[in-house]
């Protein structure tokens, strides 16, 4: 059986990393959830799509040929042909994404993306990451947590990674994107039986270990 971490958050609280890091010291894969629906955005501009009217948005589903590496060391992200590993952290995505994320239907097409992915699992072990995770995507997972870190440093950590690009400017952008986000899904709140990981004073390594003790702790990976 496949042992499903599931571990949900706001922008910038750490999933991707440490999810990524925590795979791999488990022998685990790691998803990406966020890529897909990033993706699904590029997607969407490159064909002029208005992601504001979604009947265009929602047509375009069924034709949408996604691909993610879920190696935690061989990570990529295609649609079709087309590597849009690094296209998909451009800003344009990262304004435009929240208008599609909230279309119901593109969020149930790219969960049962999502489940057959996790299904599609080879290795022990899957760590999936994103925002309704624990709550709709894998809410049976063995171990469902919630990342946080204050606004404040998680702020920080974001701007640190970023150049050319203002701090004020990327505190703007992680908080309207959280705003949009939270409307459709709470990823700021625990739901019942989720662990909450606080990393505000917490060091990357120490967080990664944090969330790999209680995977330990409550599986017998
Ligand atoms: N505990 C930590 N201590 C210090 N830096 C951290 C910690 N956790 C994550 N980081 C750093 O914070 C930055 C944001 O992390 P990451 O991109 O993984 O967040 P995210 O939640 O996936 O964000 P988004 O939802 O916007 O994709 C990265 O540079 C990462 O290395
Ligand atoms: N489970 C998820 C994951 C992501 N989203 C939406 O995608 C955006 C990008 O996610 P990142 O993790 O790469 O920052 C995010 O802002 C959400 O709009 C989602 O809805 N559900």
């Amino acid at each position: 059986m496949t042992i499903v971490v599931a571990v949900d958050g706001p922008a910038g609280s750490g999933k991707s990393s440490v999810s990524r890091a925590a795979a791999r010291a488990l022998g685990f894969d790691y998803l990406d959830t966020g890529a897909a629906y990033r993706a699904f955005a590029w997607r969407c501009l490159e064909e002029g799509i208005d992601t504001h009217g979604p009947r265009d948005v929602i047509e375009s589903l069924p034709s949408f040929e996604y691909a993610i590496g879920t190696d935690p060391d061989g990570y990529f992200v295609r649609v079709g042909s087309e590597d849009v590993t690094a296209d998909i952290r451009e800003p344009r995505i990262s304004s435009t994404v929240s208008s599609v994320a909230r279309i119901p239907e593109v969020r149930a097409h790219l969960t049962a993306l999502f489940r057959s992915i996790i299904a599609g699992t080879v290795k022990p072990g899957i760590v999936v990451e994103g925002r309704d995770i624990t709550t709709v995507v894998a809410p049976d997972a063995e171990v469902r947590i919630l990342l946080t870190a204050s606004e404040e440093v998680r702020m920080r950590r974001r701007s640190a990674e970023l150049s050319g690009e203002s701090a004020e400017a990327t505190a703007r952008e992680l908080s309207s994107r959280d705003a949009k986000d939270a409307k459709v899904v709470d990823f700021m709140n625990a739901a019942e039986g989720v662990v909450t990981v606080d990393s505000t004073d917490l060091d990357f390594d120490s967080t990664v270990h944090a969330v790999v003790t209680l995977v330990r702790e409550r599986t017998q990976a």
